[in-house]
């Protein structure tokens, strides 16, 4: 039986018909304006979606091909070979940011380690001053994707455009000196100087991506910022291994730590024992994901919870709703990382942090492991406290902390 309700179903900005699904746990979501149709995407309906073949995206299908298999820092090989540096740089975060406070402020300081990272691995780059002005437009590029598309001074669309006009220049001066630094006789590395050009060439080829392309508004958001969803993870595992107790509870990082030499760097032997960590990772993920979702079409008529969506009409597929199903994941709302443990996975298409099918996020793999090394760099020097649980929470879909997230810091 068709059940098609008119109140679902939205002209969006571009003139496209989409249709808003609203989660059960109360959320809205940038088209809809009541929360009555509390309708999740089931697996079924996940796997229709990510495996159909969609139409042309922000990003070319030849630079995604160049992520997904080209000579980058994402590669399984790549990241056990940086492995190394990467625990190094978050050790000097930490160094730089936490050593002799008491408090940090949790927002900022996980983006600067994230972005430190991300300014390192794939564009070649460690100059904190360069960092710093990037993460700055970064911000405002955050703050104008989701804003109308008004382009004149004193919009957030505005200061986002013209905040990428200045990361693309910064791009171009740092290709620009790798090229001087090869010619010079320096050496250019893979990691620094190929995936620094895909880099430019992939999230800052177009000039203004929203234009023409009603799935720019979820894609350019992450695509233009993938350090940001990191962060955000960053963010609620501090939370969760704090407020739960669950590094307590459980001794892997210290173990880990302790079987160690002074000095000596993370191995990729160590990461493989860090189940516990993950499955804590995961279970944070799945209730509180770091990005809300994106877009697909709709490539064949389908029905999900009995409605069904028309072929053509544009979807926005929700992370946290389907990983909040209560028949895939009783008591939804329970943080409970034993769901993650002792060989148990979630059925497919149910657990998406990172989305699934041909789309799937690229990063994941990269994500985990700099998730873990700097899970495992904070719990074996700090354990903290939240300062203010209730703190506000600011925005829709890039919401942030009020206050910064501040923490108390008790070192070990
Ligand atoms: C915790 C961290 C991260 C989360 C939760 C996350 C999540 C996601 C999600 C949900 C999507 C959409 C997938 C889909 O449409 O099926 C996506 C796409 C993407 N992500 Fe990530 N991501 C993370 C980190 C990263 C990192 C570090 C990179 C760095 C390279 C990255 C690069 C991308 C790219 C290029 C796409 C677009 C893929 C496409 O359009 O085919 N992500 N990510």
């Amino acid at each position: 039986m068709k059940k098609h309700s008119p109140d679902i179903f939205r002209t969006n900005f571009f003139g496209e018909k989409i249709v808003v699904i609203c989660g059960p746990n109360g959320h809205k979501f940038l088209w809809s304006n009541e929360n009555k149709y509390f309708t999740s995407f089931y697996p079924e309906s996940m796997k229709k979606l990510f495996l159909s073949n969609q139409p042309k995206r922000v990003i070319r299908e030849e630079d995604l091909k160049a992520i997904r298999s080209g000579p980058g820092v994402l590669k399984p090989e790549s990241l056990v070979h940086n492995l190394a540096d990467m625990d190094s740089i978050i050790q000097q975060q930490l160094k730089i940011h936490l050593e002799g406070k008491s408090e940090v402020k949790i927002h900022p300081f996980s983006r600067v380690v994230t972005f430190t990272l991300a300014c390192r691995f794939f564009l070649g780059t460690e100059n904190p001053e360069r960092i710093a002005k990037l993460i700055g437009h970064f911000n405002k590029i955050g703050e104008g994707i989701h804003s109308l598309p008004l382009n004149f001074p004193g919009t957030a669309f505005y200061d986002a455009c013209r905040s990428a006009d200045v990361i693309r220049k910064e791009l171009a001066t740092v290709i620009k000196e790798k090229i001087d630094a090869a010619c010079g006789g320096g050496r250019i590395t893979e990691s620094g100087h190929v995936v620094g050009a895909h880099l430019r060439r992939i999230h800052f080829g177009r000039r203004d991506s929203r234009q023409g392309d009603g799935n720019a508004g979820g894609r350019v958001r992450h695509d233009s910022s993938s350090a940001l969803p990191s962060s955000k993870a960053f963010q609620r595992v501090f939370i969760r291994f704090y407020d739960n107790k669950f590094v307590l509870q459980n001794s892997e990082q210290l173990e880990i730590s302790k079987a160690k030499q002074p000095g000596e760097a993370l191995t990729w032997e160590d990461m493989k024992k860090m189940k516990y960590s993950w499955a804590v990772v995961c279970e944070a993920m799945r209730l509180v994901p770091p990005l809300l979702g994106t877009f697909r079409e709709a490539m064949t008529d389908f029905t999900n919870a009995g409605y069904t969506v028309p072929k053509g009409w544009k979807v926005f597929w929700t992370v946290n709703t389907t990983q909040k199903i209560p028949k895939y994941f009783p008591e939804p709302n329970k943080f409970d990382p034993s769901r993650f443990l002792e060989g148990k996975a979630p059925p497919a298409y149910t657990f998406v942090p990172f989305g699934g099918g041909p789309r799937m996020c690229p990063g994941n793999e990269y994500a985990r492991i700099v998730i873990l090394a700097f899970v495992h760099n904070v719990v074996k020097k700090y354990k903290w406290a939240i300062l203010d649980p209730r703190e506000k929470i600011l925005g829709s879909m890039m919401p942030v902390p009020e206050k910064g997230r501040p923490v108390r810091l008790y070192p070990r």
